[in-house]
């Protein structure tokens, strides 16, 4: 298996990196989380309130945080066990840490649990406002059934979602996602067009399929959306059985990684902390020139994409 060490050699470019349209829109400031949650409640809590302080000092507008950030299980049981609705205790915690710090959040996959079906969550991604209060919520709607690396079988307790979700926030227009998503592109395609500026993938993904696919997938949704790509991550080892990949990252309209918090096996932060948060700007300018330079959008032919 190749394992690589996070370098990726220098890239060279031409400089252009989308201009600048001067009255194209405001810019924003804003966080990406990486986490190795596991099945302490608790902690995982903690280590959400200790990105946000770190976020508050950088002068970050929003926050955007993984799959599973509240809770990874080592069974599909545990999961449905500790599933809440929104309402209940846990999620509403999570909502008074986006009022204490005064600041948006993406929490980008909770066990919200289903009241027709006590044996099927719900993989929900939901925005939260600086006021602490629930404005969007988006329910997975491809589940992960698999059998690489391992037998993977969302579905057997989870239930999917049947909306697309685009958000108003101050980093601008969010197209949601979560996690397996991101492989399939009329998705991505569906959020643009139905406004997104910034797509949102939460992830948790396998060590093994993120070094193969989470960069090229999540950098090829950028350029072909020509939307920015927020992609919040789990890394490193959360129990005997799971590794995920970590590599949270913040990319441009132009596909450019703006900012990469690095591989899951990397280990603890000096003060024993695991979590990371990258930081970076959102800027519409940006988005504004590269589509006006290459206006990708208009030049769809959907008449001929029929099957
Ligand atoms: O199991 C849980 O507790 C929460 N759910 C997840 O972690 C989900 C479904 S099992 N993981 C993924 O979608 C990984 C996708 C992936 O790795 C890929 O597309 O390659």
């Amino acid at each position: 298996m190749r394992v690589s060490d996070g370098y990726r050699g220098e890239r060279v470019s031409d400089g252009y990196r989308g201009e600048r349209v001067s009255d194209g829109g405001s810019s924003c400031v804003v966080g990406v989380a990486q986490l190795t949650s596991t099945t302490d409640i608790e902690k995982n809590f903690q280590e959400a309130e200790r990105l946000l302080q770190v976020a508050k000092e950088r002068s970050c507008a929003m926050v955007f945080f993984p799959e599973t950030f509240a809770f990874l299980g080592e069974s599909f049981h545990q999961s449905l066990k500790i599933a809440e609705p929104l309402d209940g205790p846990l999620f509403t915690r999570y909502c008074d840490l986006a009022k204490k710090y005064s600041m948006w959040v993406s929490y980008g996959g909770f066990q919200e649990r289903n009241p027709s079906d006590p044996n099927k969550l719900f993989n929900t991604h939901v925005i939260v406002d600086s006021d602490g209060k629930i404005v969007s919520v988006y329910r997975k709607i491809h589940l992960f059934d698999v059998n690489y690396p391992q037998e993977f079988r969302e579905s057997s307790f989870t239930e999917a979602g049947g909306e697309v979700v685009v958000a108003e926030s101050p980093a601008g227009q969010l197209g949601l996602s979560v996690c397996y998503d991101l492989r399939f592109p009329e998705l991505y395609s569906a959020l643009r067009l139905r406004g997104a500026d910034v797509l949102l993938v939460p992830s948790a993904f396998t060590f093994r399929t993120g070094l193969a696919h989470w960069e090229p997938l999540l950098r090829a949704r950028a350029i072909e959306t020509q939307c920015y790509v927020i992609a919040a991550a789990q890394g490193g080892k959360h129990n005997d059985k799971r590794h995920s990949y970590g590599h949270a990252v913040i990319i441009n309209p132009w596909g450019e990684v703006l900012v990469d918090c690095g591989g899951g096996e990397l280990g603890p932060n000096s003060d024993g902390s695991v979590g990371r948060l990258g930081v970076a700007e959102v800027d519409a300018a940006i988005l504004a020139g590269v589509r006006m330079k290459m206006p990708v959008c208009e030049h769809r032919r959907p008449d001929l994409y029929k099957p």
